[in-house]
């Protein structure tokens, strides 16, 4: 992966502003690495919520670690009993971010990085009850999300075809957002990250 190859330096300085912060973009874009890459450079500094989802897990993903894997049933109850502050289904399957989760990853002191999509954000922003920063993250060109997606040889034809299809939709509601950020060279957009959070407004 590129980020190996990359000199983070590593630190532990707290951002002044300890909000929860919210990425957003479409599959394939690179959050999931950005997300690491901050972790990677900044141990002990962030930490992220765990979603719930009815979709199988896949080889190596670990229950309440890579998620908490629900039945159907079991997550259209917690939609129910509003346990959600946001949730979608997407590609065939629900996601969502319980209420409780968020509540005990802040409760550790970090600060607590959601991966969101859009029509997370969406809900989030319109019921306004979580105070965030919110960022998305948009690929250089519309075709880089599905070399990146085939690339990353986790996906079925079915699976890119729909992630490809709600990316459309995606990129049309940057609105929403405090930040966005284009991730074409990962090196530059993860700098370009990190000096977002520590408080510069580069863009
Ligand atoms: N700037 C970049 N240049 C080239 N490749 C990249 C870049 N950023 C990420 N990638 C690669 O693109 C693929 C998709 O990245 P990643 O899995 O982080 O996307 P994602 O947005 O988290 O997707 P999903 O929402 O489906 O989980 C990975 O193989 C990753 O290594």
């Amino acid at each position: 992966m590129a980020s190996s190859k990359l000199q983070l330096t590593s630190s532990k300085i707290e951002p002044a502003d300890v909000r929860p912060i919210v990425i957003s973009g479409p599959s394939g874009v690179g959050k999931g690495t950005l997300i690491q890459m901050l972790q990677d450079a900044h141990p002990g500094v962030f930490t992220r919520t765990v979603s719930h989802t009815t979709r199988k897990p896949r080889v190596g993903e670990v229950e309440g670690v890579s998620y908490f894997f629900v039945p159907d049933g079991r997550f259209g109850a917690m939609v129910w009993n509003d346990a959600f502050v946001e949730y979608t289904f997407f590609g065939g399957n629900s996601y969502g971010t319980s209420q409780q989760n968020l509540e005990d990853q802040m409760a550790t002191g970090l600060v607590v990085i959601l991966e969101v999509d859009v029509e997370g954000v969406k809900q989030m922003r319109q019921a306004g009850t979580v105070d965030a920063r919110y960022i998305f993250i948009k690929p250089p060109r519309f075709d880089t999300l599905e070399t990146r997606l085939r690339g990353r040889n986790t996906e079925t034809e079915e699976s890119i075809e729909k992630r490809l299809e709600q990316a459309t939709r995606e990129l049309d509601q940057l609105g929403y957002y405090d930040m966005v950020i284009m991730n074409d060279d990962l090196a530059e957009t993860y700098k370009k990250l990190e000096a977002f959070i520590w408080g510069s407004t580069t863009r």
